[in-house]
This record gives C-alpha cells, sequence and structure tokens, in this order.
C-alpha cells in the first residue's frame, strides 16, 4: 500500500481506463450520451459540468451502480461494464460513499477493517461482517496502515457515528483505501466542508491517494484547476472537452456551457 517510487505518474500514456460509446438512458433522457473517455494510468481526473451534466451517472456506470444501455467500461484491459459493484472493487475500482459506507455503529477501525476485508477476501462487505474477526494478519497490518495515513490511528476506537463532519470523510477516504484501489472516484469529497477542512481534506487526497489513479467529481472550479492533471467537462451528458486546466478554461464552449459564458 505504501507509495513507491516506482509509482504510476501521469504521463506514461498507459491507459487503466476506457468508456467506449457509454451511454445511459433514463425513458427518454439520455443522462450520458456515447462518452468515450481514456484516463491514464497515475493520472488526477476531474469531472466537471453544469448540474444535471451526468457525472454522477458516469460515476455510476463505472462503479457498476448502473449499467449501460449501450457502450462498455474497459478497465485494466477488462470490460467490466456488467460485473457487480462489488466485483468492479475487487479488480481495483475503488469508489467513495456507496460502497463503503460508514456504519455509524461501529468504530473507526472496525469500519476500515470491514472495507479492507472486503476486497481480501473478494466477497462483498456485508459477506464479510460476519467472519471470524482476528485470523487475518495482512489484515490488521493494511487497518493499521490506512489509520495512520489518514490520522485517525489515535481515534480507532471512537464511534463512526461520533466523528466531526470532517473526520467522518477522512474516514471515507479511508475506506477507499482499505481496498487497496488503483482507481479511486471520489464524489465531492470536500462537499460542505469549511475552506480549512477542504484544505486539509485536499491534502490528505494528495498525499495518501498519490499513487493512485483518481477520478474526482467537484464543483469548487479553483480546488479543480489546482488538483487536475486533466480535466473532463461534460453537458447534457456529452463529453465538451477533456485537457490541462489551462486549455479548459480558455475553451470558449466550456465557459458558455458551464457559466453562460463567464470567465472560469
Ligand atoms: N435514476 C434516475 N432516473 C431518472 N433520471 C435520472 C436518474 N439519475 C439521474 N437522472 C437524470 O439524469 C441526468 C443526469 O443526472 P446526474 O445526476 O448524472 O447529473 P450530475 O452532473 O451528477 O448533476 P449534479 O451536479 O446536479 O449532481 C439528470 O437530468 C437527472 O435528472
Amino acid at each position: 500500500m505504501a507509495t513507491t517510487d516506482d509509482a504510476p505518474t501521469f504521463g506514461s500514456g498507459e491507459v487503466v481506463l476506457e468508456t467506449k460509446g457509454l451511454t445511459r438512458r433514463f425513458g427518454e433522457l439520455v443522462a450520458v450520451d456515447s462518452l468515450d473517455i481514456e484516463v491514464e494510468r497515475g493520472e488526477f481526473r476531474s469531472i466537471i459540468g453544469p448540474n444535471g451534466a451526468g457525472k454522477t451517472t458516469l460515476f455510476n456506470l463505472i462503479s457498476g451502480a448502473l449499467l449501460p444501455s449501450d457502450g462498455s467500461v474497459i478497465f485494466d484491459g477488462e470490460d467490466v461494464s456488467r460485473l457487480r459493484p462489488h466485483e468492479r472493487v475487487h479488480k481495483g475500482i475503488g469508489r467513495s460513499f456507496q460502497i463503503t459506507n460508514v456504519f455509524g455503529g461501529l468504530t473507526v477501525r472496525e469500519n476500515v477493517r470491514l472495507a479492507a476485508q472486503a476486497v481480501l477476501q473478494g466477497r462483498s462487505p456485508v459477506d464479510n461482517a460476519f467472519r471470524h474477526k482476528d485470523s487475518f494478519d495482512d489484515l490488521n497490518g493494511r487497518t493499521d496502515d490506512v489509520l495512520s495515513r489518514i490520522e485517525l490511528g489515535d481515534r480507532d476506537g471512537e464511534r463512526a457515528s461520533t466523528l466531526a463532519y470532517g473526520d467522518r470523510r477522512r474516514l471515507e477516504i479511508g475506506l477507499v483505501l482499505a481496498t487497496d484501489p488503483q482507481l479511486v472516484m471520489l464524489d465531492e469529497p470536500t462537499a460542505g466542508m469549511s475552506a480549512e477542512e477542504t484544505r486539509n481534506t485536499m491534502e490528505l487526497i494528495g498525499d495518501v491517494l498519490g499513487d493512485r489513479t483518481v477520478l474526482l467529481i467537484e464543483h469548487d472550479i479553483e480546488l479543480v484547476m489546482n488538483a487536475s492533471d486533466r480535466i473532463t467537462v461534460l453537458n447534457r451528458g456529452e463529453e465538451l472537452a477533456t485537457g490541462p486546466p489551462e486549455a479548459v478554461a480558455e475553451n470558449e464552449q466550456v465557459q458558455q456551457a458551464y457559466l453562460g459564458g463567464g470567465v472560469l
């Protein structure tokens, strides 16, 4: 789990995630419309766009919460379009806030342990909740590692429900990390945080997820501009632009769609 010198960095050209003609309809509405997106290993890619652009639907299609109406999701060279969410977690696709929910009645440690266990045994978290507790040394090691990385090691006995909002979001990031994902999907990880909590959380994301490929949905443009290798802009389910932050910010179509002609 530790960051290594040979950790993938953006620029290798190796594609880890690809969508091909990815489409999701809800009745007449095309929420995601023939998307062809390529994400490189080690890349920090943000997905932005106006409300209803299709960002969350795209995440749902990649994580397996939704199945496509058309097209496919290729991860690490394998078509995962029809796999169930926990099977995709096992392949290395980690998503915060949905697959790895925080259980308020459990302690911080128990939450992290449960998430780690799900992947080490390749089963769903619920199946694993009933397994014997202390039989896996690597599980304990991974749990300790995650707790220290999210800096909640000294509060590991506290119930998750008693954590302050910012700490709870850190725990959620820890739960994603516990599944040892190659690709991490974060859906507005700083929503509802103060400016200081947002800064700390983004630093944490950089520290603990710097050696992973990250997909981020975020409305805070300044944060997106600072954190991303590349940005994809969606509008009405379609890809409007993909490129480095500066190029996207200068794109006229993006400015019009996103801010009604204002400057990003
Ligand atoms: N389960 C669903 N059933 C019907 N329509 C849906 C469903 N999920 C999403 N939609 C519609 O699909 C479109 C895209 O929604 P989506 O939530 O993906 O957008 P978004 O870019 O994440 O928006 P926001 O920034 O507001 O979260 C919207 O018009 C939404 O109303």
